[in-house]
């Protein structure tokens, strides 16, 4: 309920706005924070941009109010892993010439357009999804597997919040109902509960209007020990 309830007034705020509304009430204008990444950062690709829907940026808008009452906080979002952990990409690692899967495709609209909201006191992290057109599965739907990888990341998200670095063992989805390219759908993910080094979490894949449960997942991510992850590592080079 809780859950519910905290998302209800968001939805129901979305879905009482028609299209015509939403002319009548125009999104209101964004901080320029809200619109630029900070200057000498890397670019921070989890910002409104041109190919945002009408959906997108009100429902971002709504959770960036949301953030001045401190309960919710947006999660920044590079193009590298590594540029997420504050310091590390500067203590003079190795470039490596690789990217963050969701955003290996640079054009803004035709991949993952993403962005994620942290709750810290319900452990639980929110993504607000728009996939693009390069991501079809059958036609004028989204990949099952993008769908799986914005879970996976969504949900991995939560789970480091709670265990730092972790890796996903198991990821169960049920698809219930597709998704169609350029509609915005809410990654609600949250955990469940943490056994030693096991972070168990669940999420919910809905429309915007929370009338359609698109789909429905369970994970366990293992939080990494410090030996096992460098043996790992050094396993990979
Ligand atoms: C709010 C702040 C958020 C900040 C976010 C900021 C930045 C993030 C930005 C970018 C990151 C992008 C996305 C978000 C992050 C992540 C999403 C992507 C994550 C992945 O995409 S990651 C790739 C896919 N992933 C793998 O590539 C893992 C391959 N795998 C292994 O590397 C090992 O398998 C490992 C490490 C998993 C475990 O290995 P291990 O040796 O450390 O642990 P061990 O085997 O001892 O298991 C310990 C206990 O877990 C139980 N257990 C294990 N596996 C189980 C299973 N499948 N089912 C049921 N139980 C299982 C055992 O039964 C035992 O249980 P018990 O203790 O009770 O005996």
């Amino acid at each position: 309920p809780l859950r519910s309830a905290a998302v209800g007034p968001l939805l129901s705020g979305s879905s009482g706005r028609s299209r015509r509304d939403a002319a009548a009430h125009p999104v209101p204008p964004r901080s320029p924070q809200a619109l630029c990444s900070q200057p000498g950062r890397p670019k921070d690709y989890a910002l409104p941009n041109a190919s945002w829907s009408r959906d997108m940026l009100d429902l971002y808008d709504r959770f960036l109010a949301m953030t001045k009452e401190g309960l919710w906080k947006r999660i920044p979002s590079y193009n590298n892993v590594l540029d997420h952990i504050p310091g590390k990409a500067l203590r003079g690692l190795p470039s490596r010439d690789t990217r963050l899967f969701l955003r290996s495709i640079e054009a803004e609209g035709v991949g993952f357009e993403y962005v994620m909201f942290l709750n810290s006191s319900e452990k639980r992290v929110v993504c607000l999804f728009q996939p693009g057109s390069y991501l079809e599965g059958h036609p004028g739907f989204a990949h099952g597997g993008s769908i799986a990888t914005i879970i996976d990341s969504t949900i991995g998200s939560c789970a480091i919040f709670v265990a730092g670095r972790v890796m996903t063992a198991n990821l169960s989805i049920n698809y219930m109902s597709p998704v169609p390219l350029g509609s915005v759908v809410l990654v609600d993910s949250k955990v469940d509960k943490v056994e030693g080094r096991k972070v168990f979490l669940s999420c919910k894949v809905q429309s915007v209007d929370g009338g359609t449960l698109h789909a429905e997942a369970t994970a366990l991510f293992i939080q990494l020990d410090a030996t096992k992850s460098q043996k790992q590592q050094a396993s990979c080079q």
